[in-house]
């Protein structure tokens, strides 16, 4: 069985890299009483923790990492960022969306090396980080290319490269691969986890996929459905790294943990689709 542990806020002398208590949000819309996405809710993802949030369609996952991200402000509650309210746009974190955001008009070296020269960094250095970085993801033969001449997978590391090479202490990932096809997801998720061993960033990562959530991360947290989704489930991932995001899945304990959380997911989902039918 996975352990389900408590989703109380642990306590410590260590601020979380995100800690969210008791978030509250609401979408306004015209002639309508507000949209009640989410209710109080509480979850806090330690510096080095990689966690997931997965949940029935529409539950509220985008809105909960656009609220980590500063990118909407909560009705009620606290978002706190290594311990402090955040004001704004999260500074410390990168952004990884469903949607490619590479510019057709730039080469994948371009399209990398601007991350750093937005942020005043001179042109040669930020194509000496650019190349390097290409390399890392595995395109170090791909500079040139413009993003038509690279495959899905293939935008997505330049993607990859785009918010690594900044730096950033936090990861929001929102379905990063969710148009890739399935093996190749598999591989995203290996490559994923290699970069992630060398440094260990916080990362809170959203998929619709319980496999890739379980093969990917250290806690699998379970949202409810909508509206007035909160986290309802907190479980720890207790299968040993370094992992293979693709050879962990034909692991047995792999099948338990799959199992055990799914008894929990498939609730939400079935009430999801009695919503929607
Ligand atoms: N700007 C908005 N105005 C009104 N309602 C919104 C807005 N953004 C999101 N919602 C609603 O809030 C709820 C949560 O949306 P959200 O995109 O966070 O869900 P999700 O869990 O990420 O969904 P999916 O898995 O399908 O991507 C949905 O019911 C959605 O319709």
């Amino acid at each position: 069985m996975a352990t389900v542990i408590p989703l109380k806020p642990a306590q410590g002398p260590t601020a979380s890299a995100v800690r969210l208590t008791d978030i509250a949000i609401e979408f306004r819309i015209k002639g309508r009483p507000p949209y009640k996405a989410v209710a109080p809710t509480s979850l806090a993802v330690a510096d080095g923790e990689f966690v997931a949030i997965v949940g029935p369609t529409g539950c509220g996952k985008s809105t909960l990492l656009n609220a980590v991200a500063g990118l909407l402000k909560p009705a009620a509650g606290k978002v706190e960022v290594y311990g402090q309210a955040l004001a704004g746009l999260n500074a410390e974190a990168g952004y990884l969306f469903q949607q490619d955001a590479v510019m057709p008009w730039k080469t994948a070296l371009d399209n990398v090396a601007i991350a750093l020269e937005i942020k005043g960094v001179g042109r040669e250095d930020a194509l000496g980080a650019a190349r390097d970085w290409l390399g890392r993801v595995g395109l170090g033969r791909f500079l040139d290319r413009y993003p038509h001449q690279l495959s899905g997978g293939q935008r997505k590391r330049v993607g990859l490269a785009q918010v690594l090479i900044r730096q950033p202490k936090i990861l929001l990932m929102d379905e990063p691969f969710g148009p890739l096809d399935a093996q190749t997801r598999q591989i995203m998720g290996s490559l994923l986890l290699d970069l992630w061993a060398g440094d260990r960033k916080a990362v809170l990562f959203v998929t619709h996929d319980l496999e890739e959530a379980i093969a990917l991360s250290d806690r699998v947290l379970i949202m409810s459905a909508g509206p007035e989704a909160r986290i309802i489930g907190d479980h720890r991932i207790d299968l040993a790294r370094p992992r293979d995001a693709a050879d962990i899945r034909t692991h047995p304990r792999f099948h338990d943990i799959h199992k055990a959380i799914w008894g929990q997911l498939r609730a939400e989902v079935i009430k999801t689709y009695g919503e929607e039918a």
